[in-house]
């Protein structure tokens, strides 16, 4: 496992939103699903190392996760100079994240290459599509070869081909590293995620595949199996909605 979260917790002020939670994130593509207000974003931040918890701790394999560089972070919303070219961009954020400047411009065009973006490196930011800003976006936190990639709903706001786009480029980089994504959309699970975890009432309350999370529910109901995609949203329907009535 790449990635130890141990009992945190994390408290705005008085109110707190995260309350013991265990989780072990490993190499492809993760899923952080939960309802509104869950604590996914202060999750990610806890990760990402832009706040700290307030109990427990997070740790990774090899090496302090405050060291940073070992991290990728695509926050829900970002902004790039619509002056700068693409590749500029990514070679900037490659030397922000540490790369030696001499080695800035090859980096850029790796992460670029993994985005599918090789082809748009000299144009300039401002004339990109949304979907194609996302995808710098990752280049962005992808440049300096962090071993883990951390996505903040990437692709809220894409229409249906931008979001296909992202997947695929989502799924190849989970191929060689750990990408961990929250996404309000069952369909980003589903289609791209090898592993979800559930946050909800402040804990991890399932850790484990789609097909696992599935088969919490017993699903003889002949329309809804119709799809996997409304088994799985039934099965987290059932779940949330189960811990809800366990704890009225
Ligand atoms: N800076 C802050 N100060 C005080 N409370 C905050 C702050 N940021 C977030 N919160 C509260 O903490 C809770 C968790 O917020 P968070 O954004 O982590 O949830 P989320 O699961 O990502 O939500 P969403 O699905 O709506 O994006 C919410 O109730 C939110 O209002």
């Amino acid at each position: 496992m790449l990635v130890h979260v141990e009992r945190v917790g994390f408290s705005y002020g008085r109110t707190e939103i995260l309350r013991g939670v265990d989780w072990r994130i490993g190499l492809g593509v993760t899923g952080l699903l939960g309802p509104n207000g869950a604590g996914k974003t202060t999750l990610l931040n806890l990760l990402v190392g832009l706040a700290r918890p307030t109990g427990g701790t997070i740790t990774m394999r090899d090496g302090d996760r405050g060291a940073g560089f070992a991290v990728g972070f695509v926050p829900q919303r970002f902004s790039l100079a619509g002056e700068m070219r693409v590749l500029d961009t990514v070679a900037y954020a490659a030397w922000v994240n540490g790369v030696a400047r001499e080695d800035c411009g090859k980096a850029a065009g790796t992460a670029l290459e993994m985005v599918g973006l090789s082809d748009n490196a000299r144009t300039r930011v401002r004339a990109l599509s949304g979907g194609q800003r996302q995808r710098v976006g990752i280049a962005a936190a992808l440049a300096h070869q962090p071993r883990l990639l951390v996505l903040d709903e990437p692709t809220a706001g894409l229409d249906p081909g931008q979001r296909l786009r992202l997947r695929e480029v989502v799924a190849a980089i989970g191929a060689t590293r750990a990408v961990l994504l929250s996404t309000h959309l069952i369909e980003d699970i589903s289609h791209l995620c090898d592993r979800v975890g559930v946050l909800a009432g402040g804990r991890l309350v399932f850790d484990g595949t789609e097909r696992e999370l599935t088969a919490l529910i017993d699903d003889t109901d002949a329309t809804a199996a119709a799809s996997a995609g409304s088994r799985f949203e039934r099965a987290y329907d059932a779940l949330i909605t189960g811990l809800g009535a366990a704890r009225d």
